[in-house]
């Protein structure tokens, strides 16, 4: 089974990184047929935004819910049922065991599919060792991502830097999604593992996160049709 959207417009989600609510839907009217899919992270959730993943639902787009959740297990799976009633279709939790047992137990049947975020994209070996780990990136992404598959998450978020190796561990029936990514020239920023749209989607990344690319760009439009493109002949 592949879980790889056949359209190339589907494969690039935009993060909605944006003040507010009327910033978010400014952007979504800008971007119009252009993006189809949608990220809804803290920035726009804690400024009021999750009401707005039913409008773009309505308007047909795909929205993924960027709240990273890590807590005890009950607290996690009943911010779970909370948030499978919007309509959802991804939900990132980190890549904990515990955590992602009570979250795929609480999304069973919603419809809502369970990302597990392994190794923030902003980290590198040193970030991982200063923050007290003793494996360097690679490894504990593989070991993350080889316990979410046997915990039955839907999805794992990565760096397209792992997606090679990750393909060859997990198969084809977990979906890949990639943020840091940045078109050739752009500004890297806070990103420390980072790849173009087509070098990642080379690499069997099934989704591109996308957000300064494109919300900061100057023709926000003209820049995501840009990485379609990218996208669209690296398939
Ligand atoms: O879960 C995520 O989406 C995520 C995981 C990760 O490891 N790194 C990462 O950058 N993200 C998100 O992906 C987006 C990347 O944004 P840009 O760096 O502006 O393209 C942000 O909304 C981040 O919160």
């Amino acid at each position: 089974m592949t879980i790889t959207p056949t359209d190339p417009r589907d494969r690039m989600i935009v993060a909605l990184d944006v003040p507010g609510v009327a910033e978010a839907e400014k952007l979504v009217a800008t971007l119009g047929d252009s993006a189809t899919f949608y990220k809804i992270g803290y920035q726009l959730a804690y400024a009021g935004g999750l009401p707005m993943a039913h409008d773009l639902i309505r308007a047909g787009k795909k929205v993924f819910i960027d709240l990273k959740l890590h807590d005890i297990g009950n607290t996690v799976a009943n911010g779970v049922a909370g948030i499978a009633k919007l309509g959802a279709a991804f939900l990132t939790v980190h890549a904990y065991p515990q955590t992602m047992k009570a979250a795929v137990e609480a999304s069973r049947g919603s419809g809502l599919q369970i990302l597990a975020v392994t190794v923030l994209t902003s980290y590198n070996n040193d970030d991982l060792k200063e923050a007290g780990y003793t494996l360097g990136v690679a490894d504990m992404v593989a070991q993350r991502a080889r316990q979410a598959r046997a915990i039955g998450i839907d999805g794992i978020v990565c760096s397209a830097e792992e997606s090679a190796n990750l393909r060859a561990i997990l198969g084809r029936d977990i979906a890949l999604v990639t943020p840091g990514i940045r078109p050739a020239g752009s500004a890297v920023g806070d990103q420390k593992r980072v790849m173009t749209p087509a070098r990642a989607i080379a690499a069997g990344s099934d989704y591109l996160v996308v957000g300064r690319p494109v919300v900061a760009a100057a023709d926000p439009k003209a820049a995501a049709q840009a990485i379609v493109a990218e996208i669209a002949a690296a398939s």
